[in-house]
């Protein structure tokens, strides 16, 4: 049964500016679907979607019952969360921008005072046209609260220029510059394993640990993302900043509080100790590839899937297109006291065998073998497909004579754990903006501290004359990347002996 929304809940509009795209259509709007089945939106609370699309309220509703209901099976209480949808037309920088703002404004007219919350999910360059084009508007109010979508901006510079563009309008507190990995219960539930449990610590550095690998593997490719992806990569989409973000939470001091600012000042500490690759280095420090025809498993058995340069889209490649990377690995080092020596190696693609997202922290071997065979233990923070935790620990095979060992693992999975469905890491973190919590979004000093760190490698990539290695759709990557490893007689998780 979906459960009444709550009286005390604040109402709010929010306003989803790319309302009709990939991120709102698969993520955004099953979220606040979610939020609203719960009891967690007021009731109130309305879901204004803009885009070019031409779409009335009716169209747009539609359009989401086609296309978002069936993934979510039966919906309880669908038809209350559908009477929350609007749609505004607007197409920012065109000339018929201001009709669009003007029905905005009439849609908001007489609803002052509600928490009124900008969610830019659209490409970044827009970011800094649509937030003047809503202060012009007369729209911005003391309570209202602007989300920013990752990547933000293709580079530092950029970067900059849409942080002061946003920052002449909203107040820092006002903006909440959203990475989704941050609201993933494995992630949250990483620094809980850290900080409030004793025994990880003290072993917590490089005495003990020999390297820590972080893998977002993807099955799907990039159909319909040309206009993005082109101008992005991997490197941009998922480095820059899910990946940096789950580097920086394993590798932080202990903050002195749980609370917005002493975690983020732990965070932007560690991205300014990555040591910069640059000029030569990059290319023995990192890898990139690009996806060519390959085969890719579905529920329906194997199908043959297209090559970046295929995938069906509205607009064709350019001979740019050859050049952007849909893998990307890189051997960080966070040169402090703590981690001197322990490589980060950052790994990501599109197409890869398996959807798969992990942080592996490879414990060092015991320091004198008594039993031939011990493999070093390894601690396992699984935040796909299903979130969970698990810890390889070495046992003995039972049985008489010699002790024949094997690796064991201590799984927990929170699902099972706790007998509840996992949220998705949209809705803790929608649900942070509708209450104002800042504390899980990024800061503009680690946004740009972790573009200052992106840069140089970027830099030399587009000054190369070499291309991203191919590797066919359904496989590993390219071989680039068994190598990063090898060089140091070191695989990747799931090369090693499981
Ligand atoms: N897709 C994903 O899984 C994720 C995406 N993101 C980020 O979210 C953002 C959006 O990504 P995604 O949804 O994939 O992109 P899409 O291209 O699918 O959607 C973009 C949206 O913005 C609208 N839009 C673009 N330009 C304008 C304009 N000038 N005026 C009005 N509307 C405009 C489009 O509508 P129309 O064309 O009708 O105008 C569409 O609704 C990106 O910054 C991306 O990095 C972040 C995490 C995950
Ligand atoms: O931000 C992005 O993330 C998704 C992957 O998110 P996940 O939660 O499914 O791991 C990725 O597909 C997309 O390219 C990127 O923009």
């Amino acid at each position: 049964m979906p459960v009444e929304p709550s009286a005390d809940r604040q109402a709010a509009d929010l306003i989803i500016f790319g309302g009709t795209g990939d991120l709102s259509m698969r993520k955004l709007l099953p979220a606040l679907y979610h939020c609203d089945r719960d009891g967690r939106l007021a009731d109130e609370t309305r879901i204004i979607a803009m885009s070019r699309g031409g779409l009335g309220d009716s169209d747009f509703r539609g359009k989401v019952d086609a296309e978002v209901r069936p993934a979510l099976g039966d919906p309880e209480g669908w038809d209350r969360f559908a009477r929350r949808l609007h749609h505004v037309s607007i197409d920012i920088g065109g000339p018929a921008a201001p009709a669009g703002w003007d029905a905005l404004a009439a849609l908001l007219a007489g609803h002052e005072d509600r928490d009124r919350i900008f969610y830019l999910a659209s490409p970044p360059m827009t970011f800094g046209p649509f937030c003047h084009g809503a202060q012009e508007a007369g729209l911005v109010t003391p309570r209202s609260r602007v989300v920013l979508e990752k990547p933000l901006g293709r580079d530092l510079a950029s970067a900059q220029a849409i942080n002061d563009e946003v920052g002449a309008i909203f107040e820092e507190r006002q903006i909440f510059r959203i990475d989704h990995y941050l609201g993933k219960e494995t992630v949250q539930n990483l620094l809980v394993l850290r900080f409030a449990n004793a025994f990880l610590e003290p072993i917590w550095n490089s005495l003990w640990i020999d390297h820590v690998q972080i893998t977002a593997s993807e099955t799907v490719g990039t159909p319909g993302r040309r206009g993005y992806y082109d101008h992005a990569g991997a490197l941009r989409d998922m480095v820059q900043n899910h990946l940096l973000n789950l580097l920086c939470l394993v590798a932080m001091e202990p903050p002195a509080h749980n609370d917005r600012e002493a975690v983020r000042d732990e965070k932007v500490k560690v991205l300014q100790a990555l040591r910069p690759i640059v000029g030569s280095e990059v290319d023995r420090f990192t890898v990139r590839g690009q996806y060519t025809e390959g085969t890719t498993a579905t529920a329906a058995g194997d199908v043959t899937v297209p090559g970046y340069l295929d995938e069906p889209d509205s607009t064709r490649p350019t001979p740019a297109s050859q050049r952007v990377e849909t893998f990307a690995a890189v051997r960080a080092e966070v040169k402090n006291w703590r981690w001197a020596g322990v490589p980060f190696y950052l790994r990501t693609g599109k197409r890869l065998p398996t959807r798969r997202s992990e942080i592996v922290v490879q414990f060092k071997e015991v320091p004198h073998a008594i039993f031939p065979g011990a493999a070093p233990n390894r601690l396992v923070l699984r935040l796909q497909p299903s979130e969970g935790i698990e810890l390889c620990l070495m046992a003995k095979e039972p049985g008489a004579g010699d002790v024949t060992l094997r690796p064991v693992p201590l799984s927990l999975s929170f699902a099972e754990t706790f007998q509840s469905r996992v949220p998705d890491a949209y809705e803790r973190l929608l649900m942070d903006v509708l209450s104002g919590n800042p504390t899980l979004f990024m800061r503009r000093d680690e946004v740009e501290a972790a573009w200052r760190w992106i840069d140089p490698i970027i830099a030399h990539w587009d000054g190369s004359a070499m291309l991203p290695e191919p590797y066919p759709a359904g496989t590993a990557g390219p071989a680039g990347a068994h190598e990063l490893l090898a060089r140091s007689d070191r695989t990747w998780h799931e090369e090693a002996p499981q």
